[in-house]
């Protein structure tokens, strides 16, 4: 079965698709709730497809739902599906495994990032494709940050000039990626922490405020505010 979407993409994306959304609240698998109609993951595929960079999709999907996964996506992009793990991380590593050999650039995009706009893809596929082995967009941090104690008690103010809030699409020579995942010892929540521990250096590129994360209800009343502008 091929899984490419484009004969020019020269990238792979996984989208870790399998986590529960237990943050978000009762109502199913997250990457299949509702965003103005459609579930999040309808909205995140289609906008990696219109990526010209893009040439392959692989689709971490809930353990139970990969056929309807399949069934819900071919109307909107060539996509292989494989069944998910019980961590992002088990996610991206069963999606990695699945990517065809041609593919030397592979990026990482939570599906929970629905809205996020093709250029950022592009973006950071530049990044890689220009020398870069491992890419991660970023965005300043807004707020004042305090360091608090588990009684409560505020220890430290954090200097966030420095601190950057991280999205996804994250991006990677694929041998990095393979040598992060296969070197990993405990639980990471992002693939760029994987590959700084593995001594990668880790390179930024601006992000964007549409790469927002639906992670809490109040993030889908967001999205469904962007969705309609
Ligand atoms: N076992 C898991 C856990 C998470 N993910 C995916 O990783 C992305 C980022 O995870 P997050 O936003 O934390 O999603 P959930 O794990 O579903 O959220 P929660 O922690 O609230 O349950 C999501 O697209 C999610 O579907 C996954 O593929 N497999
Ligand atoms: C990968 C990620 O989206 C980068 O911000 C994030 O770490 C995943 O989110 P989680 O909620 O911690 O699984």
């Amino acid at each position: 079965m091929t899984a490419h979407v484009s004969v020019r993409g020269d990238v792979a994306v996984l989208v870790p698709a399998a986590g529960l959304g237990l943050r978000l609240g009762p109502g199913g698998p997250k990457a299949l709730r509702l965003l103005g109609g459609e579930p999040l993951l309808v909205h995140a595929v289609r906008r990696l497809a219109l990526a010209p960079s893009v040439g392959c999709i692989v689709v971490a999907a809930p353990v139970d739902g990969v056929s309807s996964v399949q069934d819900l996506l071919a109307p909107v992009a060539p996509v292989l599906v494989v069944p998910g793990g019980a961590t992002r991380q088990a996610s991206v590593a069963f999606a990695l495994a699945a990517v065809p050999a041609e593919f030397d650039i592979v990026l990482v995009h939570d599906a929970a990032r629905a809205l996020t706009p093709p250029e950022l893809v592009e973006d950071v596929a530049a990044a890689v494709r220009g020398g870069h082995a491992a890419v991660i967009p970023v965005l300043p941090v807004v707020d004042t940050i305090k360091q608090v104690s588990d009684s409560g008690i505020v220890v430290a103010t954090v200097d966030r000039s420095s601190l950057r809030a991280v999205q996804t699409p994250q991006g990677f020579r694929r041998s990095v990626l393979e040598k992060a995942h296969a070197s990993a010892t405990d639980e990471h929540t992002d693939d760029a922490g994987m590959a700084e521990r593995i001594g990668e250096t880790v390179h930024t590129v601006p992000g964007s405020e549409m790469a927002l994360k639906i992670t809490r209800p109040l993030d889908l009343e967001i999205a469904a505010l962007l969705l309609r502008q």
